[in-house]
This record gives C-alpha cells, sequence and structure tokens, in this order.
C-alpha cells in the first residue's frame, strides 16, 4: 500500500512536470515527442524508485518479524544432522512435583536448542493417540487417565542437536526407575514406573509422529540459530 501511493505520488508529480514543459514550449509536434519523452523518463524514474521502496519495506518488515517458523527445514527436523528434532514431555507428576525447570535446565546445559514448548492438559484422543502402541497393554487406561485427568497439565517440547533422539533418551534414563542410572533424570528423581515423570521419543519415527501431534500449528516450532551454536557443535 505505501509502495503503491510512492509510485502514484512520483508518477502524478512526474506528469506534472512535463505538462508545464509542453506549455511552456508551446505546443509543436517536436516539443509533443520531447514531453513525451521526459514523460517516459520520469515514469522509469518513478518505477525504479517505488521498487526501491519496495524492496525497502519489505526487508524493514523482514528485519521486525519476531518469528522464524520452519521455512526450511521440516518440522520434525533433519535426523542424523545438528538439526535432529525430539518429542521431550514432561508429565503431570513431573509438573506437580516441580521438575519442570531441571528438566529444562539439563537439556539446554547439554548445548541441546529448545525449538517448541507449550503447556497443556492432553485431550484422551491424544494420549490415545500418542500411547496407540500401548493400548493393548494392562496399564493403558490408567495411563492415559494420569496424562488426561487435568490435576497437572503436561510440558510438550521440541529439542533440537546432534543425535538428541538418542541422547534425550539416555539424559531420561530408563523406563523404570529401579533400572535407571544416577545422573539420569528418572534415576535421580523416580521411584515408580507409572510416575517416571518424562517422556522422550525413541526413534525417528516416533519424533516424527510425535512432534506432528502435539504440535503442528504455525511457528509453534520455531527455526532459529543461537549465538552459542559455534561453541557448542563443531568437528573443527
Ligand atoms: N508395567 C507398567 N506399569 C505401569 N505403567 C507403565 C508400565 N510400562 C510402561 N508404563 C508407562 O507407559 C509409559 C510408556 O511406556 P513405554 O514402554 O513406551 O516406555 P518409554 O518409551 O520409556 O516411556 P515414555 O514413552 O513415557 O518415554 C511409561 O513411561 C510408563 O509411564
Amino acid at each position: 500500500m505505501f509502495a503503491r501511493a510512492a509510485t502514484s505520488t512520483l508518477r502524478q508529480t512526474a506528469r506534472r512536470q512535463s505538462t508545464t514543459a509542453i506549455a511552456s514550449r508551446g505546443i509543436s509536434t517536436s516539443s509533443k515527442q520531447s514531453a513525451r519523452n521526459l514523460l517516459a523518463s520520469r515514469f522509469v524514474m518513478a518505477a525504479t524508485a517505488a521498487a526501491a521502496v519496495t524492496l525497502g519495506f519489505t526487508m524493514y518488515k523482514h528485519e521486525k518479524s519476531p518469528v522464524l517458523a520452519d521455512s526450511a527445514i521440516p518440522l520434525h527436523g533433519v535426523p542424523g544432522t545438528s538439526k535432529e528434532r525430539t518429542f521431550i514431555a514432561v508429565k503431570p507428576d513431573g509438573v506437580q512435583r516441580g521438575l519442570v525447570s531441571d528438566i529444562i535446565g539439563r537439556f539446554e546445559k547439554r548445548g541441546y536448542k529448545l525449538v517448541g514448548l507449550k503447556l497443556l492438559v492432553p485431550s484422551k484422543a491424544l494420549a490415545n493417540e500418542h500411547y496407540a502402541d500401548l493400548s493393548s497393554k494392562p496399564f493403558f487406561k490408567g495411563l492415559v487417565d494420569y496424562m488426561t485427568n487435568g490435576k497437572a497439565p503436561v510440558v510438550g517440547m521440541v529439542w533440537e542437536g546432534p543425535s538428541v533422539i538418542k541422547q534425550g533418551r539416555v539424559m531420561l534414563g530408563a523406563t523404570d526407575p529401579k533400572a535407571a542410572g544416577p545422573g539420569t533424570i528418572r534415576g535421580d528423581y523416580c521411584l515408580s514406573i507409572g510416575r517416571n515423570i518424562c517422556h522422550g521419543s525413541d526413534s525417528a519415527e516416533s519424533a516424527e509422529k510425535e512432534i506432528g501431534l502435539w504440535f503442528g500449528g504455525k511457528g509453534e516450532v520455531v527455526d532459529w540459530t543461537s549465538n552459542n551454536e559455534e561453541w557448542v557443535v563443531s568437528d573443527n
């Protein structure tokens, strides 16, 4: 709109100037021709100015845009590269026990990049789909109830970095906390398999499915550049 207004103003000025030129020189054929030439050259100048204004305005808008979301890479990242992504969740027991910041802090301190974060009480449909492969297990109903009953929400996250799917699982520790080593999240904070406070995708296929399930609205996963990247990810 801004560019269109600028073009129109410049065009009107060019027309006014050429009209003045015609009037002052008398209306002969040659002066009509030169007026036409003048008009054409002014029009080219106006068009160039309008294009420059449009480009400048577009660059300004881009510079001010706060979110660069998923433009270049898929939502679920690129497995096997530094753009690999995984879905990590703090389950209701982890939220209730105030362990969200510790879990986020471990991934941040390791050097992984947070590219998606949300707090929600998942619907039954979402929890059923998330745990679809366990639907025949005797604990399935209790698991879905505990995830969805709203006594505490779930924190869903997408983390990005080299080998983040495998290393995310290592950082979480064994599913059954009784088998989880010290230094892992479950080994440090949990005692029981039904209250193991966190979830992490177990493969690239699961990460793709889960990120798509929990995230996916426009701009919910943000592709951003960390200033630390060269200090964290390099083979020199
Ligand atoms: N025997 C069990 N009794 C009760 N709950 C269980 C049992 N086995 C698994 N669960 C619950 O189901 C979740 C999913 O189990 P799964 O076998 O997929 O392990 P996981 O992939 O390590 O866990 P998660 O998917 O939560 O990361 C477990 O995290 C746990 O909360």
